[in-house]
């Protein structure tokens, strides 16, 4: 991944160079909006998640979710994306330090970013089923009560 980067690979001819502080908030902000392009470009997962976010935002407002489903489907997205930008992290990290070497602790956390990823996945999947479904049932005319079927299950 970050290795494959023409851009990057190059930085070690920049060890000379000088690292400063961001002066002004607008500089700050700059590199922040840098930074977002940056994992915008070079991953794809974190652009299938946003396309994911803009087909459930649709979705949401054609079943006319209330305030309250919004609020935890907009948690169960962001949750995910920052798990994307989390693991993009890690894996810069990892590959900074190891470069190209193998090591089994750079595989290890490696694959536990990616796991972190697919258990905020896997949070959307369940707070998604749990938000949409009474309104995707009501589209048939069925009115399902959750609590009921929760407390039925559990008996
Ligand atoms: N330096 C390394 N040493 C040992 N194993 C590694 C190393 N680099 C990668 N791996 C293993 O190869 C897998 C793939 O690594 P890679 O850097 O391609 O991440 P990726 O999962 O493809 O990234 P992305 O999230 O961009 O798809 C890792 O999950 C890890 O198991």
């Amino acid at each position: 991944m970050a290795l494959d980067d023409k851009q990057l690979e190059g930085a070690p001819k920049d060890y000379n160079k000088k690292v400063q502080r961001n002066s002004s908030f607008f500089r700050a902000l700059k590199n922040s909006l840098h930074g977002i392009w940056m994992i915008l470009v070079r991953e794809r997962n974190l652009r299938i998640h946003i396309f994911l976010g803009f087909l459930i935002l649709i979705a949401g407002l054609h079943y006319g979710l209330v305030r309250s489903d919004w609020l935890w489907v907009t948690v169960a997205v962001f949750t995910v994306i920052s798990s994307e930008f989390l693991n993009t992290i890690i894996e810069a990290l990892v590959d900074l330090v190891v470069e190209k070497r193998y090591h089994p602790l750079a595989g290890l956390a490696k694959d536990v970013a990616a796991g972190g990823v697919l258990a905020a996945v896997a949070f959307e999947i369940i707070i998604l089923l749990i938000v949409f479904q009474p309104y995707v049932w009501r589209q048939f005319g069925i009115v399902t009560n959750f609590s009921q079927f929760i407390h039925n299950f559990s008996r």
